[in-house]
């Protein structure tokens, strides 16, 4: 299991940010060629990722990178020069079926050329379309390679030609399908960036909706939203202290041959439990636990 709370969108053609970008606290960093880079950048881009990636060593953090849509001119050779310098994991926007099944084949083929072991380079499918979102499961069926959805709410709202709200009532239907298929397929979904970068209560609020719908973690923009999504996406000392009362409370029910019991006047049993050991993995994963 990989922590996903975070993911820092950068532009590729900024080299401050590209020298800096593990340094923030990100669980994955993305390094962007797609809508953050003018047409007239796309080249320099490529050239300083790939800078980035061949003298920058960025230790444990995630290091994925967005190509553009398969769609776009530059897509084949920015797949070509990127697959080649094995970052973790390409993000695919705009994806769809078709297109991971185009992307699978290219990064098979470069994989076998440059001697990695076919499967290792990952993919992020961002998914931002309404077909997109219809399709999301062939999608993730398309290829092993496929870590976790993210969610692109700007674009989806322009195709879906609707106003793009603070409050995002117009991504319910995607967010909560998006995490449905994510949920039944065992994989991760990513909530969409928050755009206004001042504003950290409207960021906490729609990290907490998202993640009461299902979410695992936010995409973000800007180095000043880490910590408060990590705070929304990760258990509270409350949640850590009452996952391990359930589980003591477990042992002792088990000794007694219960299957369910109550702790605190409310029933525990089976699902409860799984919940508990889940927010336990997590806050272990963090260092939240001694
Ligand atoms: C809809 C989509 O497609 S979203 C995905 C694509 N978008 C992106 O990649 C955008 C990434 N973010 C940014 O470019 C910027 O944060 C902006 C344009 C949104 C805001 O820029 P600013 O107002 O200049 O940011 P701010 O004043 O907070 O910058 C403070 C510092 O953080 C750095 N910083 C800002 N954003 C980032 C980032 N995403 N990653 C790394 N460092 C960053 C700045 O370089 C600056 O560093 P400095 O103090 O050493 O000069
Ligand atoms: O990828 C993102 O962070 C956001 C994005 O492209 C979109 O919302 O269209
Ligand atoms: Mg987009």
């Amino acid at each position: 299991m990989k922590l996903r709370r975070t993911m820092l969108f950068m532009p590729g053609n900024n080299p401050g940010m590209l020298q800096t970008a593990d340094t923030f606290g990100a669980d994955s960093v993305i390094f962007d060629l797609e809508d953050a880079v003018a047409l007239t950048e796309k080249d320099a881009a490529r050239i300083l990722v790939a800078e980035a990636m061949k003298t920058i060593n960025y230790g444990d953090t995630e290091v994925v990178i967005r190509i553009n849509p398969l769609s776009s001119p530059f897509a084949m050779i920015d797949i070509d020069t990127m697959a080649r310098l094995k970052p973790d994991a390409i993000l695919l926007p705009k994806a769809t079926p078709e297109d991971v099944e185009v992307l699978e084949k290219e990064l098979e083929r470069i994989e076998m050329e440059e001697g990695f072991e076919v499967g290792t380079i990952k993919v992020h499918a961002l998914v931002e379309t309404a077909y997109g979102v219809e399709t999301v499961y062939e999608t993730i069926k398309s290829s092993n390679r496929i870590q976790t959805v993210l969610l692109g709410g700007e674009d989806l709202a322009a195709d879906l030609a609707v106003k793009r709200t603070k409050e995002s009532e117009e991504l319910f239907y995607a967010r909560t399908k998006i995490v449905n298929v994510c949920k039944a397929l065992k994989i991760d979904a990513i909530d969409t960036p928050f755009t206004d970068t001042n504003d950290y209560e409207g960021l906490e609020a729609d990290s907490r909706k998202a993640k009461m719908l299902g979410f695992s973690g936010k995409l973000a923009i800007n180095p000043r939203q880490i910590d408060t999504i990590h705070e929304v996406y990760s258990p509270t000392k409350q949640e850590i202290n009452h996952a391990l009362r359930v589980m003591a409370a477990k042992e002792d029910a088990e000794k007694e041959g219960l299957g369910v019991f109550s702790l605190d006047g409310k029933m525990v049993d089976l699902p409860i439990i799984n919940r508990a050991i889940k927010t336990l993995e997590i806050a272990e994963m963090i260092g939240l636990l001694d």
